[in-house]
Order: structure tokens, then sequence, then C-alpha cells
């Protein structure tokens, strides 16, 4: 539905978009992550066409949008700070795109009463947008860019200033809303969460390139780098070199899946796979523990040196602050990182 070939944008000297290649099928929710600066927004606004690109093919359909100004390429947008019209009730601002295509009063009228059952809002039409909270302007908005029937809608953080427990459910309500309408959807998020609950498959971009792309589970399984493992939060992470079958690292020996190759590797091992075990081989001070919910974030300095690690275990069974501990290593948390 949507192809990027080689899509280039540069801003004086800095290169923001480099030769990136991207394909979303129809139906499918693909989330752009990463750092801020990292490219995303200026990704939505060339297949916007907010922006041109200096190289590079953007195709809709299978047609060079070269030249296609935004209203004419059948895309829906919603950005961050949504920009509802204030002056306008709400039926006048999901109505504002189908009136502006010609579409007749009544039926306008009946489409925007369909669209705010859809998103949760039934019967707000003559409510003012200055009245609503943050997260029932969303849906406005969210109302406003799927009216015209979009072929394709395209978020920009969508979720970005409403607070976590109104994002989360949020999240859940769009996911099954976009698969219950079928829409292709492209979405820009800094937040991890939200990307990985909302999306068939995540982009994670770094300096204007595509660092991975996979499902949530892939990516989070496999982060293909240092930098996406880092980016996604895993801090457990050492380089090291892999012989008969083990890293050996400054936290000593770490087990590798089977078939690893020899040689130089980055080495990430998931807080799960940190066990704390009487005979384990890597003696470690309790730096802190912090309760994250239903586990325990726990801090360790490895007494012979070495970057701190954390461990995740379950609640009653963390050590306290200043504790010695010996720990082990599960392979199946480990990932070895090129
Ligand atoms: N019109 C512009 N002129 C010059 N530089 C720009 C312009 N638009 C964006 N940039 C720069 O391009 C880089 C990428 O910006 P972009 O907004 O695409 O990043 P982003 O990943 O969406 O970041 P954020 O998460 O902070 O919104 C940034 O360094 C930004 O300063």
């Amino acid at each position: 539905m949507l192809r990027l070939r080689g899509v280039t944008v540069r801003f004086g000297d800095r290169t923001v978009l480099d030769a990136v290649d991207l394909d979303v099928a129809g139906h499918e929710t693909v989330c752009v992550l990463g750092p801020s600066g990292s490219g995303k927004s200026t990704l939505l606004r060339v297949v916007a066409g907010l922006q041109p690109a200096d190289a590079g093919q953007v195709l809709l359909d299978g047609e060079d949008q070269r030249g296609v100004p935004v209203h004419r390429r059948g895309v829906g947008l919603m950005f961050q700070d949504h920009q509802l019209f204030p002056q306008r009730d709400v039926a006048g601002n999901v109505a504002f795109g189908l009136r502006a295509r010609g579409v007749g009063r009544a039926s306008a009228a009946r489409t925007v009463d369909e669209l705010l059952d859809l998103v949760g809002l039934p019967g707000a039409g003559r409510r003012a947008v200055a009245a609503l909270s943050g997260g029932e302007q969303q849906r406005v908005a969210l109302a406003r860019a799927l009216a015209p029937g979009p072929r394709l809608l395209m978020l920009d953080e969508p979720l970005g200033q409403l607070d976590r427990s109104l994002r989360e459910r949020l999240v859940v309500e769009l996911r099954s809303l976009f698969g219950r309408l079928g829409t292709t959807v492209l979405a820009v998020t800094h937040d991890q969460g939200e990307a990985f609950a909302l999306a068939d498959r995540v982009v994670i971009m770094r300096d204007g390139r595509i660092a991975q792309t996979g499902t949530p589970l892939e990516v989070w399984r496999r982060p293909a780098s240092e930098f996406v493992a880092r980016f996604l939060g895993f801090e457990n992470v050492v380089r090291g070199t892999v012989g008969g079958g083990v890293a050996d690292t400054v936290w000593g020996k770490v087990p590798v899946p089977e078939g690893t190759a020899e040689g130089a590797c980055g080495v990430l091992v998931r807080p799960g796979g940190v066990r704390f075990a009487p005979d384990g081989a890597l003696a470690c001070e309790v730096v802190s523990r912090t309760f994250r919910g239903d586990h325990v974030a726990v801090r360790l300095l490895p007494v012979g040196g070495g970057p701190e690690l954390e461990a995740s275990c379950a609640l009653g069974d963390a050590p306290e602050a200043g504790v010695r501990v010996r720990v082990a290593f599960a392979a199946e948390d480990v990932v070895v990182l090129p």
C-alpha cells in the first residue's frame, strides 16, 4: 500500500532521512519509534506531502506521489496537538473534511454520528470542543481524521499529551478500532509501550535510518544491535568474545545460544536471565531494589569490577541493598548482538 524507496531528506548539510526503504501493507499498523531527532516526524511529513524528499520515491498503491499535493494523497493526518477548531462544535470538527470534499449536509451528519459512536462519544456532536477532556478531544481528532475514509491514516504522537492510564486504555481501543475498520496506519511515537501495544510491526529509527523492523515480539526478543537493545531499555549489555558455547565478558563467562558464531560480539542478558544462585560464578553487591508493580528490579554491582547489571525478581524474593549475592546467567535470556 505504501512503499518508500531510498527516501532522503536533507536540511542544509544534515541528512535527516538517509535512503529509507519501508513498506506498509494494506490493513497493517506500523509504528515508527526512535529517539528525539531520529527523523520520525520527517518521515510522516514526506509521506503526507508536507515535506519534499531530496531523493527517493513515495508510492501509494503503486503510484509515485511526487508532485501530488497533500489533499490529493488520500491520507488522514492526526498530529500531537490535534488542533481542533475551537469555534466549531464536535460535529463541526468531525464533518470538516467531509464538507470540504463536497459531501452533502445530511450524508455528512450521518457519517459524523457513526464516527462518534465508533470512537466512544455517541451523541456528543453538539458539545463544545473546549468543554471536552484531553482524551475526548483526542477521540474527536481521530474521528475527524477518519471521516474522509483515508486509505492511509497517519498519527504523530497520537496520545502524546495524555496521562498514562488514559493512554493505556486508548491504545487498546485504537488497536481494536483499526482492526474492525481495516484501516492502514502509520504512526510515530517515542513511547515504546504505546508502539508495542498498537503495532503489528515496529520500525526503530536511528539518525535517519532504520535500525530494525519486526513484530513487537521479534524486536523485543532479538534486538538487532546494542543501540536497539539500549533504546528498548535493556541495560545489561557488555562486550564479549564467543568461544566454546560461552562468551567471555567482564562479568565472567556468559552462556550463549547454541550455534552462535565465535568471535567478538555484544552480549545482552535480559534482567530475567540474571538469577540469584548460591553457586553462581559472579559475586555482586546489591545496590538498590525498585518496586515495579509485578516484579522488583535489583541493581547489582559486580564485586570484581565491570558495569552494574539489573536482575528482575519476584516480589517477595528481592535481596536488600548492601547484601552480597552470587548470580548465574540463564542462556535463554542471553542475546548475542553484532
Ligand atoms: N524544517 C526543518 N529545518 C531544519 N531542520 C529540521 C526541520 N525539520 C526537522 N529538522 C531536524 O531534523 C531532525 C529530525 O527531526 P524530526 O522532527 O523528524 O525528528 P523526530 O524523530 O520526529 O523527533 P521528535 O521525537 O523530537 O519529534 C531534527 O534534528 C530536527 O531538528
